[in-house]
């Protein structure tokens, strides 16, 4: 394949402005995929991915496309996924494009993730075509949106292609400027084999597969090629491109994107970032990699009952398989036994493996809250990174606790600045900058500690905002806060996965609504039950669940025997959902009762 006939693009956007939709269009148009096969969103791998209708995994799809000049192009159309959870496998998807289509809403307009998307874009130096979709709508405004994409994004729009991916309109000149704006790859197919490893997924039978963008010179079946980064060395077993479907062939170019299987037994071997090259006339380099990305909100994953927990560590390194960003280590838990501590990119990661890991591999499992993780400055003057409150050192060796912050940009109209404002503020908040987009809408940037941002930032801002504020974020290194552990004490024993760390001024009023939900959701047994919420040795707050008094089968007096029956069955059902912390059962969604505390109008 002659590298000047290729061109190798993503569609960037921000959610839900149309991407899945378009790429459905582009690969509909170039009949990559005949329309009886058709189905919708046909990119979105996973059944989760489109329930939730927002795309995880990148498949890079080829396309054939003659253009209107009658020239035969070879399109490989990179997917990019698009919640911000996930912007590090953008930049991914990326760094194996030379171009991108920027997806804009016409109603919409420009929101947080299409500049944030379109910086990355433009740092990678890519050739970026607007596009203003969903011009059907009667909302639509392309000349306002024209200007937002040149004032914020800063980009040339004036040639802006208008489209309606939902009614197939523009889709034709937006395959025409692909063609004609991308940039054909630059590499050679003489020289040394570079092979870029962009994504890699876990496959039953043939093993890890790497998806490729090759660079320079060729990759062939049976060629052995060392991966560079681990020096580890292959046999090329199979080559093939995606129509979407894997489709095998003899090689693949400089300028081609497909996937290769090398009997790799596990995704570790595979580092994303990595470059494959010829064993026999290696590279002088490696390809430029990717910054390896470390988790930052961590929590515990226990089995419900304990000799699930085989089950439940093979169903973990099953889903590390296929995501790579997932962190895992055993740790054990006085209230909760043996169980894991999971680190992910973000909650909608978190969410995600957690359902995956109910759905795909049956196990049931309690999770603990949501932490981040915390650099302690200890008396000694080491640094320890901990992952779970409960290994805080005692208070007495820690000089300071450092917390992650992120730097969120949100687009907002005029009307509800002030009460973003104040939801920043009462967040721990520090305000860096405010401009207007357009007279009736700013874009507010703030620094925020990500153990604020992680309870229900998100959620709360679509709530004061009426859901229309936009959201991005990046990571802002960590700072030192005046942070406390706050222990809650069950029957008077401390249970160490619902202690947490929180800013001091915050610790009462937290504890206090920590302990209120568990008291709610604890239920009542037959002996008295306090709940305590302490910092160091000082009980901050303190409630009882009351004794139950009643045996549940007294109401069957009449004897009924299967109504008895099926309150018997009943508790046994509520009895497995519970976990028995010492004498107290304790049902799953008392872990999580952390997570409501804010929403009780701080
Ligand atoms: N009216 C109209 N609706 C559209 C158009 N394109 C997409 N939509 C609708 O907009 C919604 C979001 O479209 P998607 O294609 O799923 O958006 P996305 O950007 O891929 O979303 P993520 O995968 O979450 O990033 C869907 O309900 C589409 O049917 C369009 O041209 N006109």
């Amino acid at each position: 394949m002659e590298t000047r006939r290729i061109r190798n693009f993503s569609i960037i956007a921000h959610v839900d402005h149309g991407k899945s939709t378009l790429a459905d269009r582009l690969l509909e148009v170039t009949h990559t995929v005949e329309d009886r096969k058709m189905r919708q969103q046909l990119l979105d791998n996973l059944e989760l991915e489109r329930e939730r209708g927002i795309t995880i995994k990148l498949v890079p799809v080829r396309m054939n496309y003659r253009s209107r000049e009658g020239v035969d192009y070879v399109l490989n159309l990179i997917d990019t996924p698009g919640h911000v959870d996930f912007s590090y496998e953008v930049s991914r998807s990326l760094a194996a494009s030379d171009g991108a289509v920027l997806v804009v809403d016409a109603a919409q307009g420009v929101e947080a993730q299409t500049v944030a998307n379109a910086y990355l874009a433009v740092d990678q130096g890519l050739a970026i075509i607007p596009v203003i979709n969903k011009i059907d709508l009667p909302s639509a405004q392309p000349d306002v949106v024209r200007g937002e994409i040149e004032e914020v994004v800063g980009i040339d729009a004036s040639e802006a292609i208008l489209a309606s991916a939902k009614e197939g309109k523009g889709i034709g000149e937006i395959l025409e400027a692909i063609v004609s704006l991308v940039p054909a790859p630059s590499g050679r197919r003489e020289s040394p084999l570079q092979a870029l490893i962009f994504d890699s997924v876990y496959d039953n039978y043939k093993g890890v597969i790497c998806y490729v963008r090759v660079f320079n010179g060729v990759v062939r079946t049976g060629q052995a090629v060392t991966f560079m980064a681990t020096g580890l060395n292959y046999q090329i077993e199979e080559i093939g491109v995606f129509r979407p479907q894997m489709e095998p062939v003899e090689e693949l170019g400089a300028g081609e994107v497909g996937y290769v299987v090398a009997n790799i037994k596990s995704l570790t071997e595979a580092h994303v970032g990595d470059t494959v090259t010829d064993s026999r006339a290696p590279a002088q380099s490696p390809l430029p990699g990717y910054r390896k990305i470390k988790p930052v909100v961590f929590c515990g994953f226990y089995p419900i009952e304990r000799e699930d927990y085989p089950q439940l560590r093979e169903a973990l390194e099953k889903l590390q398989l296929n995501d790579s960003s997932l962190f895992f280590e055993p740790e054990t838990s006085t209230a909760l036994g043996f169980g894991f501590r999971c680190g992910f990119l973000g909650l909608l990661h978190m969410d995600i493996a957690k359902e995956r890991l109910q759905r795909e591999f049956d196990v049931e499992l309690v999770a603990t809250a949501p932490n981040v993780v915390y650099h302690i400055l200890r008396t000694d003057g080491e640094i320890q990174e901990i992952h779970n409150p409960a290994d805080l050192p005692e208070i007495s060796r820690v000089e300071e606790i450092r917390e992650p912050l992120i730097r969120i940009t949100t687009f907002v109209p005029t009307d509800y600045v002030g009460k973003t404002m104040q939801l920043c503020q009462d967040r721990r908040g520090a305000f860096v900058s405010m401009d207007y987009i357009t007279p009736e809408r700013v874009r507010l940037v703030y620094d925020l500690p990500l153990a604020e941002f992680i309870i229900d930032f998100h959620d709360r801002l679509k709530s004061v905002t009426r859901g229309y504020a936009s959201l991005d974020y990046e990571q802002r290194g960590f700072q030192a806060a005046d942070l406390v552990k706050v222990d809650v004490l069950l029957n008077e024993e401390p249970v160490d996965a619902f202690s947490f760390i929180c800013h001091r001024d915050a610790s009462y009023h937290r504890g206090q609504t920590v302990v209120r939900k568990l008291k709610e959701l604890i239920p009542r047994q037959l002996f008295e039950i306090p709940i305590q919420a302490a910092v160091g040795k000082r009980v901050i707050v303190r409630q009882n669940v009351k004794p139950l008094r009643k045996d549940v089968l007294a109401k069957c007096y009449g004897g009924d025997i299967t109504r008895k029956r099926k309150l018997l069955e009943k508790q046994k059902e509520g009895k497995k959902r519970m976990k028995q912390i010492g004498r107290v059962s304790v049902p799953q969604e008392a872990f999580l009762a952390f997570l409501d505390v804010s929403s009780d109008g701080e």
